[in-house]
């Protein structure tokens, strides 16, 4: 069983922005999600981890293995799939999967033939494996990153925000295929998606602001809000008093109305009705003790 052990990381870019504050996260196997809004530093503690950038304070370690001072072995041990995947447009998928098993040390021929083919077939590419990467839609290019991170076997995986712009069947294939790789392995899975993390994670981390505002497991967050989650359907011209009242945590338009729901010991009357506490009320109540979460 590996352990990712993060401690007190921080990472200030020379602009000033302070990406990451104070980090410290504990990451066993299975599916770990890292749940964050638009710049709250999911990415940095990524490319921390994937050994391409260093941290100004603060320590990873995997299992005994200091990852800052130990680069090429992390290297050798870590899937990664990037936000920003590059692809060579016009290799096929079979030939670029060869070159990469070649590079992270594959060197029999046969070897490599016959795992270039059971992660095709993983992935479910293999029928198009002939075909030019640029020509592979957002779905057949992420479940192509997958196959590549997975060459090696490492014993860590990071996916940063693999399901952005992928339609819901995509998702959906995309979310089996994660599953069925995260039971021997760490896998990180970076995101701003709150379903990704319901689906998937069986622990799981907020983060805003470059700081973690809770981790733990899904389901332990989401008991700790029953019975604390009301909701009413009001006015959007009625938001601003209502955000002045209540602790407003999210907002949904539903059929043109305003759909608010609310965090409170007590029920708040006035209209409003108890709600079931979910994952989406988890992260809105953790980030709003950061940012306002509520724009129109
Ligand atoms: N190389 C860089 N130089 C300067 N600032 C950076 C750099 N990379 C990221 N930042 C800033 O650091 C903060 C955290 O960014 P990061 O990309 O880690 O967040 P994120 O959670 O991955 O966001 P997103 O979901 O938008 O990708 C942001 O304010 C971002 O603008």
């Amino acid at each position: 069983m590996s352990k990712l052990t993060i401690n007190n990381l921080s990472k200030t870019y020379p602009n000033g922005v302070k990406a990451l504050n104070n980090v410290s996260l504990e990451i066993g196997t299975g599916m770990f999600g890292l749940l964050g809004p638009n710049g709250a530093g999911k990415s940095s503690l990524m490319r921390t981890i994937a050994t391409l950038q260093d941290a100004d304070t603060g320590t990873i370690t995997l299992d005994d293995l200091d990852v800052s001072k130990n680069k090429q072995e992390i290297r050798e041990k870590l899937g990664y799939l990037p936000q920003d995947f590059g692809l060579y447009p016009r290799i096929n998928a079979e030939v670029m999967l060869d070159h990469i098993a070649q590079m992270k040390g594959v060197g029999n021929k046969s070897d490599r033939k016959y795992l270039v083919e059971s992660l095709l077939n993983k992935v479910n590419l293999y029928s198009h494996r002939k075909k030019g990467l640029g020509t592979y839609s957002g779905g057949m290019r992420q479940r192509f990153g997958i196959a590549q991170a997975l060459v090696g076997d490492p014993s860590l995986i990071i996916v940063d925000e693999p399901t952005a712009g992928l339609d819901p069947s995509e998702r959906n294939r995309f979310y089996n295929l994660l599953s069925e790789i995260g039971e021997n392995t760490i896998v990180i899975l970076s995101t701003h998606i709150v379903e990704d993390v319901t689906t998937l994670c069986s622990n799981m981390a907020i983060i805003c602001e470059g700081e973690v505002l809770m981790q733990g497991k899904p389901k332990e967050g989401i008991e700790s809000l029953e019975g604390r989650i009301y909701k009413k359907a009001i006015q959007k011209d009625e938001l601003n008093e209502y955000k002045s009242t209540y602790n407003v945590i999210s907002t949904k338009l539903i059929e043109g109305k305003l759909s608010l729901r609310v965090e409170s010991e007590q029920n708040p009357e006035n209209g409003f009705e108890p709600a079931k506490a979910d994952l989406e009320d988890v992260y809105f109540s953790q980030i709003s003790k950061k940012v306002d979460p509520i724009t129109l």
